[in-house]
């Protein structure tokens, strides 16, 4: 048990998924797992423990932004020895070509976040995707027939921001879309040498202004969950 995790010892898997929202973990533990416990409860930041094809699997929410995110991915690494980490989340598209539903693999995350400034005295550190996690994400997205995109977000820390055209200077840079924790998650997966991803699905657009329907975001997460536990079937404990 961990101050924000009420889980006993050997409860979580090795492998964890990691949604922002604790009402989209009970989604995929009751939709995608079987024999399912769920291990936490404590400030309703839900977590399950489940079977995949045989494979155990967690499914863990971790909240919205990197303070809350870091909280659930130092006590999963530090008191729980999870070694696999797998963002599940949503993101805005930065692109023209970047379209609602699509899916996006995190290969590396900008930041507007000052945590890392202050964790590197003021320098600048590149949190980066594991690459045997992306290349292994990539090549189940093929088999399954889902088109990804493979590149640089952007994680900031405001949803709303106060000009309405800032997020164009990541655009200009290639940045494809925008979410809020996979820096953090990335950077504390490096400093504990464990590995870690970001898979997200495109929930709305800054160019087109499009949002997509709750339906529609429950058909596409299906894409971005099964990469992710295909993934965690080729992952050892
Ligand atoms: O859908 P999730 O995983 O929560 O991810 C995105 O959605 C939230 C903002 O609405 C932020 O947490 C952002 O990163
Ligand atoms: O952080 C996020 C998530 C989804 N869409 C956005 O615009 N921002």
């Amino acid at each position: 048990m961990s101050i924000h995790i009420g889980a006993k010892e050997g409860e979580i898997a090795r492998t964890v998924l990691l949604p922002g929202d604790p009402l989209r973990a009970k989604f995929i533990a009751e939709t995608f797992l079987q024999d399912v416990v769920c291990y936490n409860e404590v400030r309703g930041m839900f977590g399950f423990t489940g079977t995949y094809q045989g494979k155990r699997v967690s499914v863990q929410g971790t909240g919205m932004g990197m303070p809350s995110i870091s909280i659930y991915v130092n006590e999963l690494i530090t008191e729980f020895k999870v070694q696999n980490l797998i963002r599940i989340g949503t993101c805005g598209a930065m692109q023209e070509d970047i379209h609602l539903k699509d899916v996006i693999l995190a290969m590396s995350t900008s930041t507007d976040s000052n945590m890392n400034k202050l964790r590197f005295n003021n320098m600048d550190y590149a949190p980066t995707a594991n690459f045997s996690l992306l290349m292994k994400a990539y090549n189940n997205a093929q088999k399954l027939g889902v088109p990804v995109r493979v590149g640089n977000i952007l994680s900031t820390d405001t949803f709303y921001g106060d000009e309405p055209d800032d997020w164009k200077h990541w655009a200009k840079f290639g940045v494809l879309a925008v979410e809020m924790e996979a820096a953090a998650l990335y950077t504390l997966a490096a400093k504990f040498n464990v590995r870690a991803l970001g898979i997200m699905t495109v929930s709305d657009s800054f160019i087109t202004h499009e949002i997509t329907t709750s339906e529609e975001r429950q058909k596409t997460f299906r894409n971005m969950i099964e990469i992710a536990l295909e993934t965690a079937l080729e992952l050892e404990d």
